[in-house]
């Protein structure tokens, strides 16, 4: 068993609380699914958002998706001009089987044009 890190960031569509919590899930349920992963196996996680979603905090999101103990810390991305808007990224340590090279990143929504590099399943 191993820790390992999981990135991954969605995109809503405006700043409205109701998007934050429910792109938020997805964006939790995808990772703990296409890595095999219960939340018993996340270690920590750190969300933030871009500068201009305020409605809502991605982590109290991510605690009503089911990381209920896990501990969590919301934080504002900086604001490099230009960057794409709207965007909430997470960054997960978990204990896994997993290699590093297994490990499943997962971009959804707009935000799958941030890093084209990655593989994804
Ligand atoms: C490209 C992204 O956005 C930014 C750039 C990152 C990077 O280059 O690794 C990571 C997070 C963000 O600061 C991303 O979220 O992957």
């Amino acid at each position: 068993m191993a820790v390992r890190a999981i990135r991954g960031a969605t995109q809503i569509d405006a700043d409205d609380r109701d998007q934050v919590l429910e792109a938020t899930a997805e964006l939790v349920r995808e990772l703990l699914a296409r890595n095999g992963l219960t939340s018993d196996e996340v270690i920590s996680v750190i969300l933030t958002a871009t500068p201009d979603v305020v409605s809502e905090f991605p982590a109290y999101a991510a605690r009503k998706a089911g990381l209920d103990d896990v501990p969590l810390l919301s934080a504002t991305e900086i604001a490099v001009p230009g960057a794409m808007p709207r965007v909430i990224r997470l960054m997960a340590h978990v204990e896994t089987d997993l290699t590093r090279a297994e490990v499943r990143h997962v971009y959804l929504r707009g935000a799958a044009a941030l890093r084209t590099d990655l593989k994804q399943l």
